[in-house]
């Protein structure tokens, strides 16, 4: 039976971390999938990896010089014929006894080579520069030219094939989060695609007869979608794999239909979101429409984010043949994004992602700074009200001043999108003075 429930901040995370815990635990294993290894930096390996080749795979020079045998070094130094220049990338002759060949960095050393001498040290002739190479346009520097080197120790400056990595090595564990060094590894080893853990896929469903996407004419009276754009966004930034789903109308049949679909085409989605029709409105089309399915509606201690609704879509009554986690947010888009702060990117970092770049992020004190003559600010007792607003640092101390941007009200996209953090009044306090110190909850890092 669907419950009207009343909860704080702390018990509303609970049951979502609940829900989520209890969806997970009846799904079984992994669901893999094969991504470019350009897509798969914080993604999880699902096999290990061996290594198909060896790196370097063949001996190569680490300087620009030449190339020789050492056995030709009769005493410290030695004259030597020039043999062909090998450019990186070539694959070149075998070097004979008496011969130096210029040699690029990266360039294939030859057989026979067994030391790079690196053009620095090349001895003077009269009348030359020992620092540059000579003329590889044509030919010419092959006719009679030499070159006097200093002899140099066996393996000198040779990297040698296998020195990094032997072919069948096993380079990246299954179950490792790809960092960037990990995807750098991977294409140096030619691999170009790896079997990577699926992220959670989850289903952004908005509704609102007034809302519509950007880019089609607005009616009067209608306003662009900006929710799911903002979810999916967000969802993305702590890896998540999210679906918008297109936008529903008022109606409840609508609204089951678009659901519906929804998780027929995404059966292994691992939640749902929905924005809108969830207060006390006339047409509270997510409301009705879940709560005939088990989903709880209620209010929690917090502004703005009020209205919630929560609860696992069972199989049973819906095409969704696993459990899948349900989250209903209130429609004003800075209600769904605190909302998202507080329900959906704590629960969801520590479920799935352990990269430090989405860690839950954590309160950090700040000194309220209000604007102009104003006092203080108030707030409604019994409520956690989280306002916007902009953290900086005193240059001089290191001390953090939060300023308020916008006011409390929900429908203030544009302060949401200057704020760089969240200001909490806690249900304890209905009033903060300027100078006080308050708890916030940074957007960005800083
Ligand atoms: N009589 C009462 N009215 C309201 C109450 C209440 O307690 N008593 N609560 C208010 C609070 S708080 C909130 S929050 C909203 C929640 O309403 P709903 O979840 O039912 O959302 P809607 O009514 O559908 O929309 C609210 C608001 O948001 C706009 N909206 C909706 N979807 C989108 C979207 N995808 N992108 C951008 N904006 C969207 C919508 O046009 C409305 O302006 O209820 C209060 N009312
Ligand atoms: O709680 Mo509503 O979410 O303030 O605007």
């Amino acid at each position: 039976m669907a419950q009207n429930f009343r909860r704080s901040v702390a018990q509303h995370r609970e049951e979502i971390r609940r829900i989520f815990a209890s969806v997970l635990a009846q799904r079984s294993g992994h669901v893999t999938e094969v991504v470019s290894v350009y897509d798969a930096a914080a993604r999880r390996t699902s096999q290990p990896i061996v290594a198909p080749t060896s790196l370097p795979g063949f001996d190569n020079s680490q300087m620009d010089g030449y190339a020789v045998r050492c056995a030709d070094f009769t005493g410290e130094s030695q004259t030597l014929q020039f043999a062909p220049v090998i450019p990186a990338g070539t694959a070149p002759a075998p070097l004979e006894s008496g011969f130096a060949a210029p040699i690029m960095t990266g360039a294939m050393v030859p057989a026979g080579a067994d030391a790079v001498v690196p053009i620095e040290a090349v001895i003077a002739a009269t009348g030359t520069d020992p620092q540059s190479f000579p003329d590889f346009s044509t030919d010419d520097y092959l006719a009679g030219s030499t070159v006097t080197l200093p002899r140099p120790p066996a393996g000198q400056f040779v990297r040698k094939a296998g020195s990094d990595v032997a072919e069948g090595t096993l380079v990246i564990e299954a179950g490792t989060r790809l960092t960037s060094r990990h995807i750098g590894l991977l294409a140096a080893l030619g691999i170009p695609e790896v079997t990577v853990e699926r992220m959670p896929q989850v289903l952004v469903l908005v509704t609102g007869d007034e809302v519509k996407t950007p880019g089609e004419a607005l009616a009067p009276g209608q306003i662009y979608d900006s929710n799911s754009a903002f979810l999916v966004a967000a969802l993305r930034e702590i890896g998540i794999d999210p679906v918008r789903v297109s936008i529903s109308s008022d109606t409840v049949a609508e609204f089951e239909a678009h659901l519906d679909a929804a998780l027929a085409q995404y059966p292994d989605a691992l939640a749902v979101i929905t924005t809108g029709g969830i207060s006390k409105g006339a047409f509270e089309v997510v409301k009705v429409a879940l709560e005939e399915r088990g989903i709880d509606f209620g209010s929690v201690a917090m502004q703005p984010g009020g209205p919630q609704g929560c609860g696992v879509l069972q199989g049973a009554d819906s095409t969704a043949s696993t459990p899948v986690a349900l989250l209903s947010f209130p429609g004003n888009p800075v209600s769904t994004a605190i909302s998202f702060e507080m329900f959906v990117r704590p629960i969801l970092v520590s479920l799935f992602t352990e990269s430090h770049a989405v860690r839950p992020r954590e309160l950090r004190d700040a000194v309220l700074r209000l604007d102009g003559a104003q006092k203080f600010i108030t707030s409604p007792r019994e409520k956690s009200q989280w306002r916007r607003g902009i953290v900086s640092s005193d240059s001089a101390t290191g001390e953090k001043h939060v300023r308020l941007i916008g006011s409390e009200q929900s429908h203030l996209v544009f302060a949401l999108a200057q704020a760089n953090a969240l200001v909490s009044i806690p249900e304890s306090i209905d009033q903060v003075s300027d100078g006080e110190i308050v708890k916030v909850l940074m957007l960005e890092e800083g």
